[in-house]
């Protein structure tokens, strides 16, 4: 498959070169090789992105709901037919299995822009009655929303936050991940295509600096940033200066909470998904996974077995279930996470080591005996870490859940529903699971609270984040004024 892309960046309906900007590097995670080098966007392209989403916006907003829905599901139409070529395209930017992305990240995509390309007819604005006068309501775009992608979902990242920008009228201007920079284009690609105007989506590459340059450029009116909460914190405050709308999806250290109770199959299966999925590169995994006490030592048993099913290798074979790490930092910095965890007196259950093969490989890796001051219970580690923790009480288990200044998801397996329903109503998290973990449906809203985020993404939370109300009054009689 060719990977190399026709040009670095998708700009007014087309590919753009400018080989003067910085190069950066596309790398195959299964095997350390250069696949495609792509050049970070210069001013001048920064530039000319910005003035095709501006110059874009009027004709876009002026077109009616069920005209950009239309192009919309177009767009979700051609991402469902392209799935396998998509796919391992996905794979060769992350490294994540064949097996993951030809089920989960262009279907994503092609979810999202279909969702909201629905019910882009149906943002509308309200009626109020006052006695004869009344108020109207318009939901309007704000305008050129800017997207900033992270590297473990770069289509599905490209598209969540694309769709419902453009349904709602906006236009967008995204920068995915330095790391992962192939995937969005083919979102550009095909939204115009569908028959999206040129300049409603535009892709650009670039390292942080680019994505900095973007916030506060004056015509910009929203941030969408997906990233760690050292990043959102810088982004969040550049966007504070032009008072600009922000949505948040930021890091996590999400709990998994198993009582005595739970079907245990069940929760190992909970447990794997919200740990090991993409090599544990996901933001809302549980990775502290609380058992209580009466259960823990069959856990860890079920557990370790299940594990014999990992099967690490090509991620295009589709056999193979577990990629490698994304880049070579990102398998340091979880092994230094692994390090320290041994160094602090986590027990060592399984994994914790890089195989001996290319890439950046590294085992599933599971720590019991963990306790809630170890570094690897308190930061994100963003690898296939897992910390299990004992508990004895519901109470003791749900201060220790939400002991932590993240509070992106939280999960809990119990067959007691009563029970469920208070902790999931008890967690700090903006996005919480009963008796599953980690589904993230386009219907259902997607975000974190506390440190990991502001705003929701997916279903129709998602159109608040990408609209504004303007409130009409309209007098029906005489008006009086004091003189
Ligand atoms: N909540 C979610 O939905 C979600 C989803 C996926 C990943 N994440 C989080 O993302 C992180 C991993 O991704 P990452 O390593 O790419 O994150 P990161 O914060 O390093 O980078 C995210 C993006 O921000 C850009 N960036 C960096 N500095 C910037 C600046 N000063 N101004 C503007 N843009 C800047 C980067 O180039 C990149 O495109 C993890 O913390 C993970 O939890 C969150």
């Amino acid at each position: 498959m060719k990977t190399q892309p026709t040009a670095s960046h998708f700009i007014d309906g087309q590919y753009v070169e400018d080989t003067s900007g910085e190069e950066i590097p596309v790398i195959y995670p299964a095997t350390g090789e250069v696949i495609a080098t792509v050049y970070s966007a210069t001013p001048a392209i920064v530039e000319q992105a910005l003035a095709a989403a501006h110059a874009a916006e009027k004709e876009w907003a002026a077109m009616t709901g069920t005209e950009r829905g239309r192009i919309l599901r177009r767009a979700a139409q051609i991402m469902r037919e392209r799935n396998h070529d998509l796919s391992v395209l996905e794979t060769y930017d992350t490294g994540k299995p064949y097996q993951e992305t030809s089920v989960v990240d262009a279907t994503s995509g092609a979810d999202s822009l279909e969702y909201f390309g629905g019910l882009a007819a149906a943002i509308t604005g309200e009626h109020i009655q006052l006695g004869e006068d009344f108020v109207y309501t318009r939901r309007e775009p704000l305008g050129l929303c800017v997207g900033i992608g992270a590297w473990n979902y770069p289509t599905q990242i490209a598209c969540w936050k694309g769709a419902p920008a453009l349904a709602c009228g906006n236009t967008m201007v995204f920068k995915p991940s330095e790391t992962t920079p192939l995937c969005a284009l083919k979102v550009a690609e095909i939204l115009h295509e569908a028959g999206a105007p040129a300049g409603v989506y535009n892709v650009i590459q670039g390292y942080g600096p680019v994505g900095a340059s973007l916030i506060t450029d004056s015509r910009v009116d929203k941030v969408s940033l997906t990233g760690s909460v050292p990043t959102g914190k810088k982004v969040y405050a550049a966007a504070a200066e032009g008072i600009r709308h922000v949505t948040m999806e930021l890091g996590g250290k999400s709990p998994l909470v198993i009582f005595d109770d739970a079907d245990i199959e069940n929760a190992v299966s909970g447990a794997i998904l919200g740990n090991f999925y993409s090599s544990g590169q996901v933001c809302s995994n549980g990775t502290r996974v609380f058992v209580q006490k009466g259960i823990k030592e069959a856990f860890l048993t079920r557990l370790a077995e299940r594990l014999q099913g990992v099967k690490l290798g090509d991620p295009q074979d589709p056999e193979v279930n577990f990629g490698p790490m994304v880049s070579e930092k990102q398998l340091g910095i979880v092994e230094g996470y692994i390090a320290k965890g041994i160094a602090e007196g986590a027990r060592l259950v399984c994994g914790g080591k890089r195989p001996d093969m290319a890439g950046f490989f590294l085992e599933p890796t599971v720590f019991a005996d963990v306790t809630d001051d170890m570094t690897i219970a308190r930061e994100e580690i963003f690898g296939p870490v897992m910390s299990v923790l004992d508990f004895d009480t519901e109470e003791e288990a749900l201060a220790r859940a939400n002991d932590t200044e993240f509070g992106l998801s939280a999960g809990v397996f119990t067959r007691d529903l009563s029970r469920a329903h208070r902790m999931a109503a008890g967690f700090e998290a903006g996005t919480c699971y009963i008796n599953t973990y980690n589904d993230a449906p386009v219907e259902a809203p997607f975000g974190g609270s506390k440190q990991s985020g502001v705003g929701r993404e997916n279903s129709k939370a998602a159109i608040e984040h990408y609209s504004q109300i303007k409130g009409v009054y309209v007098r029906t009689g005489d008006l009086e004024a004091p003189f």
